[in-house]
């Protein structure tokens, strides 16, 4: 089911209040059309990611209702289409693929407590989504996004470069947030990373964190007129660790902080902007760490993820993101990858 019209020009004579700067037409494939595929469909569609959205998922009753619901709202977005389908067809020749087709955590449960159902899900989907999409650049979301990532990257035999996950580039984005609203300045001129695992054994790079110029760990003052010191820090960590579990308490998903952080992602990629941003990737002697995807500042563009960057790190940071690398590792070895 298609959500746009077939007379050429006619989308952006009807609908389009602001012009996409995408310079071609780019097409981004969304699987799983469930709280975050769809919200990342309508993300896409508000910011003019990209030219062309399509979302493919085994409901076709549901997959057909969102595109509608989206493509409704098409004449107040930049230019666009949006179209949903239950034929996997429909991912055809996409620049993009980004995977949202997970197990789902209930309240109380980790993302590791998803890997053997997520992986069932790869085993079935990654074979025939390289099938009608062998050029697309890969970004997995569904949890847990390193161990998936890790194995849909194996399973589709594709070259690292071109499959990664979103990784922590959302549990950056809450820590900047909070760290924002506590030193009083804008989000934007906080530079603060959250590496390893996009879970329990994260890790904040506090030693490389900056507020405009300032290293953050030089930070004197907070808005309440306290210190940004350890205890605060801590607090700030922990706050981040446990923000999914604090929402799907409170509303059984987490879809719209999550949606904004792939659709920059998308961004980086089709517009081959070189963000650094902290996605999960196959890492090879990085501190040590090989054989394993997880989230470190990363160099994005259009083909996917280039330089791991190495920022200064204490050593209480690097064995972090060694254990977050070995709980990783683990949980994939335990699903034979
Ligand atoms: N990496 C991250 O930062 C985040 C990851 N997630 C993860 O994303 C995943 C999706 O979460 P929700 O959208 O809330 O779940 P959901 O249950 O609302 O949606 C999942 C959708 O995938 C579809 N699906 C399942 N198997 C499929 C297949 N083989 N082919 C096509 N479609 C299929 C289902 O029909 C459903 O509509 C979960 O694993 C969740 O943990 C969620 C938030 C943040
Ligand atoms: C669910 C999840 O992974 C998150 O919101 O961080």
């Amino acid at each position: 089911m298609t959500h746009h019209d077939d007379v050429p020009g006619r989308q952006e004579l009807l609908g389009g209040e602001g012009r996409s700067t995408e310079p071609r037409r780019s097409k981004v494939a969304i699987v799983g059309a469930g709280a975050v595929g769809s919200t990342l469909a309508y993300a896409s569609l508000l910011r003019g990611a990209a030219r062309e959205v399509v979302l493919y998922d085994l409901d076709k009753a549901k997959v057909e209702a969102e595109a509608l619901d989206i493509a409704h709202g098409i004449q107040f977005t930049p230019m666009g289409t949006v179209s949903g389908s239950d034929d996997i067809a429909i991912c055809a020749d996409a620049d993009v693929v980004v995977i949202t087709a997970g197990a789902k955590q209930r309240p109380g449960q980790s993302r590791l407590d998803l890997a053997g159902a997520t992986i069932d899900i790869m085993r079935a989907l990654v074979p025939r989504l390289v099938e009608v999409a062998p050029d697309a650049v890969y970004i997995m979301v569904a949890n847990p996004v390193d161990v998936v990532t890790y194995a849909g990257l194996k399973i589709s035999g594709l070259p690292a470069e071109q499959f990664f996950g979103s990784g922590t580039v959302l549990d950056s984005s809450r820590l900047r947030y909070l760290v924002a609203r506590e030193c009083g300045v804008a989000v934007q001129n906080v530079h603060a990373y959250i590496a390893g695992e996009h879970g329990d054994s994260e890790i904040p790079l506090w030693s490389s964190a900056m507020i405009g110029a300032v290293p953050l760990l030089q930070w004197g003052f907070t808005v309440d007129g306290g210190l940004l010191d350890e205890a605060r820090r801590a607090r700030i960590s922990e706050e981040v660790v446990g923000a999914a579990y604090r929402i799907i308490a409170g509303k059984g998903a987490t879809n719209y902080a999550v949606g904004l952080a792939v659709v920059r992602i998308i961004e980086a990629v089709l517009r081959d902007e070189h963000r650094v941003l902290s996605v999960s990737s196959l890492l090879e002697d990085y501190l040590e760490i090989s054989d394993v995807c997880m989230s470190v500042p990363t160099v994005v563009g259009r083909a996917g993820v280039g330089r791991r960057l190495v920022p200064v790190v204490t050593e209480t940071e690097r064995a972090g993101l060694r254990r977050s690398a070995e709980s990783i590792r683990s949980v994939a070895q335990r699903f034979g990858f």
